[in-house]
């Protein structure tokens, strides 16, 4: 039997009204996540509430103004990727957003790495939501390559076209041949689905709380990662120690040892003395904790 046409319209209407509540929702739980990973301490050369780190030109307020700049990109960004858009319309947006951010930090860059990989998943998540798919990470990830992949890839090999100017990146992946944020969006952020998240899961389900989660996920990034950040102020020592101190940290149990907060910030104020700083590696945090929330878990306090 076919639906009155006033009855199509008030179903399509509702459904239209549960999708844009839907990407609200999801903006909301971007910006947790990124205030999830700022208010984490102790965190290896990275700001915090509780200091600076290795930065003399930010600090958490910065970071806080820097969020609250992100408020309509998560929520735009996550409606276009529940249409379908290309990556082109996807990169338009990334790129105001990043305008946006540096107006409110005064020129400071605190969230690109996390405005093109939470953005990414953002849309990611709502195109799975936009087809009615269950929400796992797999679908997520899935949907991200199949739709966006070769964008991606190809966002990869335009490194250093003539339109962007030199980013520390770039000038990183030529010098030390790093791969940094654009080869994680090529691969489908391998290190959000194949070290983050399951370690944030093995921490819980170990029974320990969400802090150490939280502790446990970066210091396996951190092993992992060919941080760009870290490359830029410490070079190829600084990537060394880095992932040497990390490793170290989980050999030893990682926040399962009774001596575990000691020990973490003492690697903190090592990485302050080197100037080092894993900010990709604070963003992949952040990102996976957007995907653990999108799935169900809770973003505890
Ligand atoms: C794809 C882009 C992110 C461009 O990346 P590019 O390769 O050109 O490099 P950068 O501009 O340097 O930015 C990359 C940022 O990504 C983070 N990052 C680093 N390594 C990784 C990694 N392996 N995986 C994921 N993410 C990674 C990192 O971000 C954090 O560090 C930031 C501070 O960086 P920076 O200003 O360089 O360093 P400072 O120490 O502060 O410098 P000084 O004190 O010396 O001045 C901090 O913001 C963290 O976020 C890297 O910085 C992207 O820019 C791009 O293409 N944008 C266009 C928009 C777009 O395409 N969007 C797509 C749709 S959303
Ligand atoms: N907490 C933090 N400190 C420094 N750089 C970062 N990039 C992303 N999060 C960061």
């Amino acid at each position: 039997m076919r639906l009155p046409v006033a009855m199509h319209y008030t179903e399509r209407r509702r459904r239209q009204r549960r999708q844009q509540a839907f990407c609200r929702e999801l903006a909301r739980m971007a910006l947790r996540s990124l205030h999830q990973e700022l208010t984490l301490y102790p965190k290896p050369g990275l700001v915090s509430p509780v200091d600076k780190g290795s930065h003399d030109d930010m600090d958490a307020s910065t970071f806080m103004r820097s969020l609250f700049s992100l408020r309509r990109y998560f929520s735009d960004i996550a409606t276009a990727g529940m249409a379908g858009a290309s990556f082109t319309e996807l990169k338009r947006l990334g790129i105001e957003a990043e305008q946006r951010m540096l107006r409110a930090t005064g020129g400071i860059n605190t969230h690109r790495g996390a405005i093109f990989c939470l953005g990414m998943l953002s849309a990611s998540i709502a195109c799975c939501r936009g087809q009615e798919m269950m929400l796992s990470p797999q679908a997520i990830r899935a949907t991200l390559l199949i739709r966006w992949g070769d964008a991606l890839t190809g966002h990869t090999n335009s490194k250093g076209g003539r339109e962007e100017p030199a980013s520390h990146g770039l000038r990183v992946a030529a010098r030390h041949a790093v791969g940094g944020a654009r080869e994680e969006g090529a691969l489908g952020f391998p290190s959000v689905f194949e070290i983050a998240l399951p370690q944030l899961q093995a921490t819980l389900a170990a029974g320990r709380d969400w802090h150490c989660a939280k502790t446990d996920a970066l210091f396996a990034l951190m092993a992992h990662v060919s941080d760009t950040n870290v490359y830029h102020r410490g070079g190829a020592a600084g990537a060394a120690l880095v992932q040497q101190r990390s490793r170290d940290f989980l050999a030893q149990g990682g926040t399962s040892d009774g001596a575990w907060q000691a020990r973490a910030e003492a690697i903190h104020h090592e990485f302050v003395e080197h100037r080092l700083s894993p900010g990709g590696a604070a963003d992949l945090l952040a990102a996976a904790c957007l995907i653990h929330a999108a799935c169900g878990g809770e973003l505890a306090a």
